[in-house]
Formats: structure tokens, sequence, C-alpha cells
């Protein structure tokens, strides 16, 4: 991960000032949606590329430590040997960027990860994900349990009471002391931005979010009923260059919910080039939030070196 977002002393005035133009902002999303991607080699190196920033997660009520066990293999090893060696990419170290699972289940992971010797980082949701709404005492405590059990990253919710009803104060001081219960942990806040109403409050609360110390600012749950969109993802990323004219800290952006296919793992990519620069082109600043997208981008990579799509056996661990 990056050098850490320190944060700053809420600027009440800048964040009152904030309007954002929506017709702006579709047209950016749908030229970037336009973009020729990659083909052929080139296709397959930035399929790559993605795989090492996917947040590789499970968020279910019926997880499991055998299935977080699974995931966690998976992670390690995200693209089979044997296609990593057509590619000449099999010594790369090609892994995902982080597991992601709920607080109770950051302890298996840690457990199996170190059994396979690796020092992949854990993310573990927290505070009352997805909805946030418990009492803040307990939405510490939860940070608190996460971290002591071996989370490095955590995924917080911000609290969208606040933020519907513009008390921007109010949710800078909650994630602030997150901030503070993750103490060495990397902190993503997550904005649940399909349940924000307007693009306008989508940049406060990334501009709030960020000058509480956020390390990361992510779209969404994927538990909303509109997850990740890219004219919201123009909204946050803007933001995030703003912030960093601004303060000159760089912080990371995590698009999640939803995410299911090679193709929309490119659209991203070229969205953060764009948007950002390649310096924004890595897990150290970019992060795909994402249960499902690893197993079309296989197949894909599978599809590249043999010329046809597999069988359902030949990638068992999809
Ligand atoms: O943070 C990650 C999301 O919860 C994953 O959502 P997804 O299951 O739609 O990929």
């Amino acid at each position: 991960m990056s050098v850490r977002n320190p944060g700053m002393k809420i600027d009440l005035e800048w964040v009152s000032k904030v309007r954002v133009n929506t017709q702006a902002v579709l047209n950016r999303a749908q030229q970037i949606q336009s973009i020729k991607l990659a083909k052929k080699q080139w296709q397959a190196a930035w399929l790559l590329k993605a795989v090492t920033c996917i947040d590789l997660t499970t968020l279910g009520g019926d997880d499991t430590q055998s299935n977080v066990h699974r995931l966690c293999m998976k992670a390690v090893q995200p693209v089979p040997r044997e296609l990593l060696g057509s590619l000449a990419m099999q010594d790369k170290g090609v892994r995902t960027a982080a597991v992601c699972v709920y607080p109770s289940r950051v302890a298996d992971a840690v457990r199996s990860l170190k059994a396979a010797n690796s020092n992949l980082p854990v993310a573990s949701v927290a505070t009352g994900f997805p909805a946030g709404q418990t009492p803040l005492r307990a939405r510490l405590e939860e940070v608190r349990a996460a971290v002591a059990d071996g989370a490095s990253e955590v995924d917080i919710v911000i609290n969208r009471t606040l933020a519907l009803t513009g008390q921007w104060e109010a949710m800078y001081d909650e994630i602030r002391q997150f901030r503070e219960a993750c103490g060495d942990a990397h902190m993503k806040s997550i904005l649940a931005t399909g349940e924000l109403g307007t693009f306008t409050n989508v940049y406060k609360a990334s501009l709030v979010s960020m000058m509480a110390g956020s390390d990361f600012i992510k779209t969404s749950t994927g538990k909303e009923s509109v997850n990740a969109t890219y004219p919201v993802a123009i909204v946050m990323v803007r933001a995030i260059r703003d912030y960093f004219l601004h303060t000159g800290h760089k912080v990371g952006f995590k698009p999640a919910g939803g995410i299911r296919t090679a193709q929309e793992s490119l659209v991203w990519l070229t969205l953060m080039k764009e948007e950002l620069g390649p310096q924004w082109l890595g897990p150290h600043l970019f992060r795909l939030g994402a249960s499902s997208l690893l197993a079309d981008i296989e197949r894909q990579i599978f599809h590249y070196v043999t010329g046809r799509y597999p069988a359902l056996n030949e990638l068992p661990m999809a």
C-alpha cells in the first residue's frame, strides 16, 4: 500500500462550495467506455494487472473456515501456473492485492495465509457493514477486534444518515475515530454511493472521508441496489485529484460491487489511467472489490493462451 494519508482539519468552506455538473460527468463516463480496449498480448498483460489489484472477497452469511481457506489459496495463486508459464510470468509473483472478509472470519484468513507462508494482506469490512446502523461504540470495537485478529486493512462504511442530512463535521469526527481505531491498518472508506442520492453528496462524502484520513475511498458494499458505476467513479476520482492537488497526498480508489467481467476490469483500469494517470495503476492506489470477477479474467487468459474457452473442470478453483 502507498504512504498513508494523514488527513487534514475539516474544511467546511471547501465542502459547502462543492457543485457537480451532472451532464459533464455522464458525458465523461460515456467517453471512457468508448475508448478502445487493449487486444491480444496487451490485453493479457492488462488482465494480469487487474488480477493484482483485486481484493478477492467473500462476504456471505454462510462463510465458513473452509470457503475462506479456499479463497485465500486462490488469492495466493489466482492464475494457474501453467497459464502463467505460457505468458513467461510464472516467477513474477502474480497474486491478488488482498482477501476481504467479515470481521469474524479474519482469524481464519490470517491462519490460512500463514500456513501457506504468504504475507498477503487480510482486509476486514467493519463498522456495522453494510448498513452502518449500529452504535458508534460497537462500530469502533469491531474495528479494534478485526485489527487485533490480524487485519492489516479495514474497509469501514460511512454513516449515510449523517451524509444525507448534511452533518459533515459529525461524519468527519466518526471517520477520524475509525482511523484511530485502525492503528497501523490502512483504512478504506466505503461511501455506499447508491444510497447518497446526488453526485454532489458523493463528492462531499469523498472529500470529508479523505480529510478524515482515509487511505482509500470505495464506492459500495456490494449490498446496495446500485453499486459501482462509472459516473460515480468519475466524481470520486475527481475528488481524489482535487484532494491531491490541495494536500499532496495520494488517496486510492476502490470500485466494488457487481464487477463481474474481464471487460469491465479493463474499463476500470482505463478510467484510472485516463483520470488519475499511470501512478494510480497499481494495488497501492487501486483495488477492484469483487467476489466473482477473477473467474472471468481466468477464462479470458485461458482463451488467450490456448485459443479456446476452458471446460468447467479445467479451471476447477475459479
Ligand atoms: O467489497 C466487495 C464487494 O462486496 C463485492 O461485491 P460482489 O460480490 O458484487 O463482487
